[in-house]
C-alpha cells in the first residue's frame, strides 16, 4: 500500500541542495532537478502548517483547537497528527483503536467532536513507539499519513508538525503543496530562538507564514486577577515586528486549558464560551481568512 519516499527517487542531499543558488543561475524545473514535485492531498482543500521550534510550547493544544474552531466557522476541518515520535492527537480525542482500511486501501480517519483526524498513534500503540526507527521507516510511516488517508471533503486540514527543524519538517514543506504556516511560541528566549529558526525554514521552502501565536503569554490569577508573566512578556510581539510577520493572538495560561487537554476532550468543544475558546476563534478567523 506505501510507496515508499525513495521509490519517488528523493534523497535528503538533493532536498537540501535545493534550497542554495549561491551562483544565481536560471531556476530548473523541480522535475528535472530530481525533486520531488509538490502534491496534494487527496480530499484535502487547504493544508495548514501549526509548527513550532520547540517542544511542549502548545502546537498540539493549538493544532486541536484551531481546527476544532474551523469547524465552529462553518468549515470542515481535518487534523493530522505528524508527530510520528511522539503523537498527541489519541489523548487529545481520546480515540484509540486502529483505523479502517477503506476499499481503496486508504487509512479511514477516526473521528471525535466531528472532526476527523488520523495519528501515528492509532497505527502503533504507544508501548511499541517509534522511537528506535531509522530514517527509512519514519519516511514511509510519514508518507503513508500523507498520502494514505481517506479525508472526506476536507476544507482546511491542520498539520501538527513535530517540533523542530529536521528532515520530518523538511519532507512535508518539499512534498505538500501547503497553503500556509502558523508558528507557535511563548515568550521565553529559548523558545523564540527556535521559532526564528522555523520561520527561516518556511521562507527558505517558500511556504506562506500566516503569523506566530503567542502561547502561554500570561497566568491570570483566579483570585485577584492579576496577570502574571511567567515565560517573559512582549518578546514574540518584537520578533513578529522584525520579521514583519502577523501575530495572530495571544493565549494565556490557563489550568483548564491542559485539564480539559489531558481528559481527551480540547476546551473549544469541552467550554465553547470560555475566554481561551473565543481567543481560539478569534485566531481561526484571521487564519481561515488568510488561506
Ligand atoms: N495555554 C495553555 N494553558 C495551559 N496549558 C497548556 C496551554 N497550552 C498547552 N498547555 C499544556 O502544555 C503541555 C504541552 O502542550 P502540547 O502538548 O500542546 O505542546 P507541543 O508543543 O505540541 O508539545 P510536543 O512538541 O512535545 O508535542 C500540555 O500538557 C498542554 O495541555
Amino acid at each position: 500500500m506505501v510507496t515508499t519516499l525513495f521509490s519517488r527517487g528523493i534523497h535528503y542531499s538533493s532536498i537540501l541542495r535545493s534550497h542554495s543558488n549561491p551562483l544565481g543561475l536560471p531556476k530548473i524545473p523541480r522535475m528535472s532537478q530530481n525533486l520531488p514535485v509538490k502534491s496534494a492531498i487527496p480530499g484535502v482543500k487547504k493544508i495548514l502548517l501549526v509548527s513550532s521550534g520547540k517542544g511542549g510550547v502548545g502546537k498540539s493544544t493549538i493544532s486541536a483547537n484551531l481546527a476544532l474552531s474551523f469547524q465552529k466557522l462553518g468549515l470542515t476541518a481535518g487534523l493530522l497528527d505528524a508527530d510520528i515520535f511522539g503523537p498527541s492527537v489519541p489523548k487529545l480525542f481520546n480515540i484509540d483503536g486502529e483505523p479502517r482500511i477503506s476499499d481503496q486501501g486508504k487509512l479511514i480517519p477516526k473521528t471525535n467532536y466531528g472532526l476527523q483526524t488520523m495519528s501515528m498513534g492509532y497505527l502503533i500503540p504507544t508501548e511499541e513507539s517509534a522511537i528506535a526507527w531509522r530514517g527509512m521507516m519514519v519516511m514511509k510511516a510519514l508518507q503513508q499519513l500523507l498520502f494514505d488517508v481517506a479525508w472526506r471533503n476536507v476544507d482546511i486540514l491542520v498539520i501538527d508538525m513535530p517540533p523542530g527543524t529536521g528532515d520530518t519538517q523538511l519532507s512535508i514543506g518539499q512534498l505538500l503543496k501547503v497553503n500556509g504556516a502558523v508558528v507557535v511560541s511563548t515568550p521565553q528566549d529559548l523558545s523564540l530562538i527556535d521559532a526564528k529558526k522555523g520561520i527561516t525554514m518556511f521562507r527558505k521552502m517558500k511556504i506562506p507564514i500566516l503569523g506566530l501565536v503567542e502561547n502561554m503569554s500570561y497566568f491570570e490569577c483566579p483570585n485577584c486577577h492579576h496577570e502574571s508573566h511567567i515565560f517573559g512578556n512582549l518578546g514574540v510581539q518584537a520578533e513578529a515586528k522584525k520579521q514583519e510577520v502577523e501575530l495572530l493572538g495571544f493565549l494565556p495560561l490557563v489550568k483548564e486549558v491542559r485539564e480539559q487537554s489531558d481528559l481527551g476532550k480540547p476546551v473549544a468543544v469541552s467550554n465553547a464560551s470560555s475566554e481561551v475558546s473565543l481567543k481560539f476563534l478569534e485566531i481561526a478567523k484571521k487564519v481561515a481568512s488568510k488561506l
